[in-house]
């Protein structure tokens, strides 16, 4: 057992939690003077925005698209490099995610790391990380990517916006560069055999994560190719035959390519799922056994497959323990936790009564100036049609929103996504469809129209916002009809130190009383709370585990038949229970946070958009 030792405190008595929003905040969090502009200031601005071709600027040097034999095949024209010489930083807070605890368990796992520098990730590689910015990892980073390098299987689950998706990326991209024997093998096959699949529950995904990796391996050779339905396969096979080393796709769309025999999978290497909960839930499942399983891909142990997910309901890491060998589970903060750097509010709202609350909401941030370019708002709808009918209501009442969800043509969707992201239509009303992994800059506030049945989505949508270390604001409308959600919802926000009101506490005391009669629902809602390594139950003596966090690294202990928890009171509700975090200050502190903070994000409004809790009318469920 060993415990990280970044602040390892042998303190006698239990500090106090103090969480991001309550702590000084530096020049790159929101500023109270410049509330919500400050708050959405752009990321990664240069690599947004299409620049003219320029070889040298300022101090350092730069690349541009003439000096990059590949430009062309990359189609990558809109990415201007900068050197690390520039004063520009990477404007995120990540040290808000510094005091989450980690916990891994498994077998002999790699240790953890402070700076990219002390992984062998190659130069290219690193080079690359320096150009995004990326001044240090995050903690899925600092753990994940050294058990991913050293080759292990690993099940790794992580807040929202905590940077997931380079934790897979740089261990796959580092793998292949190393793999040139692997390589060689390949050349001259009739079929294209990519030695990395990533696999993502919906194309505007698993386009993102294309994009972004094709930035980390930028001039390195490696070659990125991503397949997806709604758009012709034509094109997409073409992209194939130039060649592939690392395939991004959608299920659908992958398979649909294996059968017509021009995709291989037999040369695979590794393998990662992101979202994998989302793409082992009862949707998904039986396409993913098939592509894993079914296919020609090599089995447990001789590839390496990587899960990843801020949500993980232990019957879908029993799943997908299958697909995994000898496997490292690692879970940076509570399995299926929000991050606190999004204030979250929920207002009792009548069925009837949601729209014109929406147009008040809306009305508030707009007189408060927020609803400009920059503050995006993202609206949650339980249907497709009311997407449409929500988005045609919006614009009559002057608000520009357009709808997203799983009825439109692709075409339809990338320009609704376009649209929104440049801010010319700075409502989106999407279903679930956008509510994993999508990293939009600037939304400022995620709506729940409806709320999800799962308050694991619930987790995925409102993490649209507060990402990459800046704050957010999320807001609810819960009707008689979301019942079941009331005790998770309740324990989430208590864990993640929001104001929970009185009405939605005593929803919560009552739907537990009424939990027998209801309890599918019940367990439906309820998600994952409390979950964390499901083998924990099945724990061998040699298993080794290390728990790493502000309070207890000194303490830790052994519990069930070698599985170590930490001794303080907050570990022991980190694993099992629905009060971590629970601190003496909690509800004043932070309802005091709330007014201060609302003032720089959508100051309240004198229509009581702030606390509104009006009266409901019964609906029961559809
Ligand atoms: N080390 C880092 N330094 C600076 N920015 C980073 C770093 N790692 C990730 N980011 C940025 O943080 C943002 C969120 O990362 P990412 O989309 O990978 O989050 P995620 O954990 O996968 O979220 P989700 O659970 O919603 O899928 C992205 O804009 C990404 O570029």
């Amino acid at each position: 057992m060993f415990t990280e030792s970044t602040r390892k405190l042998a303190r006698p008595t239990r500090p106090r939690y103090l969480p991001p929003q309550l702590r000084p905040q530096n020049a790159n969090v929101v500023s109270p003077d410049t509330g919500a502009a400050e708050l959405t200031r752009p990321r990664f601005s240069r690599f947004n925005l299409p620049q003219p071709a320029r070889t040298t600027r300022g101090s350092g040097p730069r690349f541009t698209n003439r000096r990059n034999p590949n430009w062309e095949d990359e189609k990558f024209d809109e990415l201007e490099v900068i050197d690390d010489t520039s004063e520009e930083t990477n404007e995120t807070n990540f040290d808000a995610y510094e005091d989450i605890p980690v916990q891994a368990s498994g077998e002999n796992i790699p240790p953890p790391v402070e700076t990219f520098a002390e992984i062998d990730l190659g130069d290219g590689l690193k080079q690359n990380i320096r150009k995004c910015k990326y001044l240090k990892p995050t903690p899925i980073q600092r753990h994940a990517i050294p058990i991913a390098v050293a080759g292990r299987d690993l099940m790794a689950c992580a807040q929202t916006g905590s940077g997931k998706t380079a934790a897979f990326c740089f261990p796959i991209i580092c793998g292949v560069l190393k793999d040139q024997l692997l390589l060689a093998c390949r050349d001259g096959r009739p079929v294209a055999c990519p030695l990395a699949l990533i696999l993502a529950p919906t194309r505007e995904l698993s386009c993102q994560i294309h994009e972004e990796a094709k930035k980390f391996a930028y001039r390195t050779g490696v070659k990125i190719v991503v397949a997806y339905g709604g758009k012709p396969i034509s094109q997409q096979l073409r992209n194939l035959e130039k060649g592939v080393d690392i395939l991004v796709a959608t299920p659908g769309r992958l398979v649909d390519m294996i059968e017509r025999a021009k995709l291989s999978l037999g040369m695979i290497k590794y393998l990662a799922l992101d979202e994998a909960d989302r793409m082992l839930d009862m949707g998904f499942e039986p396409q993913i056994r098939k592509i894993v399983e079914k296919m020609d891909m090599p089995p447990p142990g001789t590839r390496q497959t990587m899960l990843f997910s801020a949500t993980f309901p232990d019957e879908i890491q029993r799943l997908a323990s299958d697909f995994l060998s000898d496997y490292v589970f690692l879970a940076v903060g509570r399995v299926g936790s929000s991050t606190d750097l999004i204030v979250q509010r929920v207002e009792l709202v009548q069925e009837i009564d949601k729209r014109n609350h929406l147009l008040d909401l809306l009305r508030s941030q707009k007189s408060n100036g927020t609803c400009i370019k920059h503050a995006l708002t993202l609206v949650f709808v339980e249907t497709r049609r009311g997407a449409n009918e929500l988005e045609r209501w919006l614009s009559m009442y002057g608000f520009p929103a357009i709808a997203i969800h799983g009825d439109k043509v692709q075409m339809e969707r990338e320009h609704a996504l376009r649209s929104f992201k440049s801010g010319a239509t700075p409502i989106l009303v999407a279903t679930d469809v956008a509510s994993r992994g999508l990293d939009i800059p600037h939304v400022a506030h995620v709506i729940n129209f409806d709320l999800p049945k799962n308050i694991d989505d619930y987790v995925h949508r409102i993490g649209r916002t507060g990402r990459a270390g800046k704050y957010g604001l999320a807001t609810a409308f819960f009707s008689d009809k979301n019942l079941p959600l009331a005790k998770p919802l309740t324990e989430l926000m208590k864990e993640s130190n929001q104001e929970v009101p009185s009405w939605l506490i005593e929803y919560a005391e009552n739907s537990s009383f009424s939990g027998g009669g209801g309890g599918g629902w019940a367990k439906h809602a309820a998600g994952n709370f409390g979950g964390y390594d499901f083998r924990k139950g099945i724990a061998s003596g040699n298993e080794s585990s290390y728990y790493s966090s502000t309070y207890n690294d000194a303490n830790a202990v052994p519990a069930i038949g070698g599985y170590y928890v930490a001794a303080s009171a907050n570990a022991q509700t980190f694993l099992g229970g629905a009060d971590f975090y629970a601190d003496p200050y909690t509800l004043s502190a932070n309802a005091d946070y709330l007014v201060a903070s609302n003032a720089n994000l959508y100051p309240a409004a004198p229509h009581e958009y702030a606390y509104s809790f009006g009266s409901v009318v019964a609906s029961g469920w559809d």
